[in-house]
C-alpha cells in the first residue's frame, strides 16, 4: 500500500500534475521514478568514505555543494566552473545520477532530498557523512512558491495561500517540511552527522567536519566564488543549460538568496497561523523559529544553551576577579 489514494490526493492537492506517492511521500514523475526511489533505498552502497548533503527542498543545497566542492579544491574555481553541480555531486535518487554514483570511485560527494526513512539503508551501517542543512520553513515555503510558478515539474501553485495549505499538510514535493527536519534532526548527536543551517552557513566548521585545513587565503576564495553572485553568475548551476521543458516563465534558481524574504509575502495572518502549526509539529525538537533568523547561532545547539554558558562564563569571571582581589588583600 503507497500511502493514500493517488488519485484521489492528486485531484485533490496537485491538479492535474503528474505525482506519484512513495510510502507517503509525493514525488513528481517528470523527475523521479518509484523503483529508482526503491533501489536507492535498499540496495545503493554508502561508503565510509563518502560524503552526502542532504536537504529539504529550498533549503541552500546548491549553495552548500559550491562551498564542499571549493574546499575540495581549496578555492580554486575551475572545478565548479566546468562541471555541472549535478556531476559533481549527483543525486543518489534519480535514476542517470544513481548510476553515476555507483561507477565512481574513491570518496564521493553525493546530494540528497530524501526523508530520512527513505534513505540509502547502507548509510545506517556506515561511517559516511551526511551535511544537513535547515533553513527559516517560512522562507523554504516562499522559495518553493516561486519554484512551481516558473516550472512544470510541480504544478502551479495559483496563489501563496493555497501553497501555505499544502505545505502545512505535506503535500508538497518530498512531503512535510516538519517530518523530514524532525526525523533527520534525531542523528544530531551522531559524530558523521553535521547540522548547519542556511543562516549561519559557517565554512570553517565545515572544512573542521570534513578534516580539510584550509588556508585564510584559500577560504577567502571559498566565500568569494560561493557567494550568490558568483553562483549567479555561474553557468554550471544556474539551470541555463537544464531541460528546456522543464523551465517554463523563465525559471532562476537563484532568486533572492536572503533570509527572511517571507516577511514580503505572508500577511500577519497567515504568519501566525504558520507559527502555531510550527509550535505543535517542532514541540519536541529544540528548534526554534528565531534560531533561524540571521545572526542566530547555529541550531545544533539551541539558543537557550548559549544564554546557559554565557551565563556560566560571567559567573566564572566574575568568582575569579572576587578571588583575585581577595588574595590582594589578603597578601598586602
Ligand atoms: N550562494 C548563495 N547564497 C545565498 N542563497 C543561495 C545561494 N545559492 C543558492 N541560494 C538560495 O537557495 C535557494 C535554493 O535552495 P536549493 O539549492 O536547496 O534548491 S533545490 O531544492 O535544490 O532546488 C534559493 O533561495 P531563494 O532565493 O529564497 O528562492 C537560492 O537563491
Amino acid at each position: 500500500v503507497e500511502g493514500p489514494n493517488p488519485v484521489v490526493l492528486e485531484k485533490q492537492f496537485f491538479g492535474m500534475s503528474a505525482y506519484f506517492w512513495f510510502e507517503g511521500i509525493p514525488f513528481p514523475a517528470m523527475l523521479y521514478k518509484r523503483e529508482i526511489i526503491k533501489e536507492s533505498r535498499d540496495k545503493f552502497v554508502i561508503r565510509d568514505e563518502d560524503t552526502v548533503i542532504v536537504t529539504y527542498p529550498k533549503s541552500g543545497t546548491n549553495w552548500l555543494i559550491e562551498i564542499v566542492c571549493l574546499i575540495q579544491t581549496k578555492g580554486n574555481p575551475k572545478w565548479i566552473q566546468s562541471v555541472p553541480t549535478w556531476e559533481r555531486s549527483p543525486w543518489i535518487e534519480t535514476k542517470k545520477e544513481l548510476s553515476m554514483l555507483i561507477n565512481m570511485e574513491g570518496p564521493r560527494l553525493m546530494s540528497s532530498h530524501l526523508p530520512f526513512h527513505l534513505f540509502p539503508k547502507s548509510f545506517f551501517r556506515s561511517k559516511a557523512k551526511v551535511i544537513y542543512v535547515i533553513r527559516n520553513p517560512r522562507d523554504v515555503l516562499v522559495s518553493g512558491y516561486f519554484f512551481g510558478r516558473n516550472t512544470n515539474l510541480i504544478d502551479n501553485p495559483e496563489s501563496l495561500g493555497t501553497y501555505i495549505e499544502r505545505f502545512l499538510k505535506g503535500n508538497v514535493p518530498y512531503g512535510s517540511w516538519f517530518e523530514h527536519t524532525r526525523d533527520w534532526l534525531s542523528m544530531r548527536k551522531n559524530d558523521n552527522f553535521l547540522l548547519l543551517s542556511y543562516e549561519d552557513m559557517k565554512e570553517v566548521t565545515i572544512c573542521d567536519f570534513l578534516g580539510k585545513k584550509l588556508e585564510p587565503d584559500e577560504l577567502d576564495l571559498v566565500l568569494k566564488y560561493s557567494s550568490f553572485q558568483a553562483m549567479k553568475e555561474n553557468k554550471m548551476y544556474n539551470f541555463s543549460i537544464i531541460r528546456k521543458d522543464v523551465n517554463i516563465n523563465g525559471l532562476v534558481l537563484m532568486r533572492k538568496g536572503v533570509p527572511g524574504d517571507w516577511k514580503n509575502h505572508f500577511t500577519v495572518a497567515q504568519a501566525e497561523n504558520f507559527d502555531k502549526v510550527f509550535q505543535e509539529k517542532m514541540a519536541e525538537t529544540s528548534v526554534l523559529l528565531e534560531d533561524l533568523s540571521p545572526g542566530s547561532p547555529s541550531p545544533t545547539v539551541p539558543q537557550s544553551t548559549y544564554k546557559i554558558i554565557t551565563q556560566m562564563l560571567i559567573s566564572l569571571i566574575n568568582c575569579m576577579a572576587m578571588t583575585g582581589f581577595l588574595l590582594t588583600v589578603l597578601l598586602s
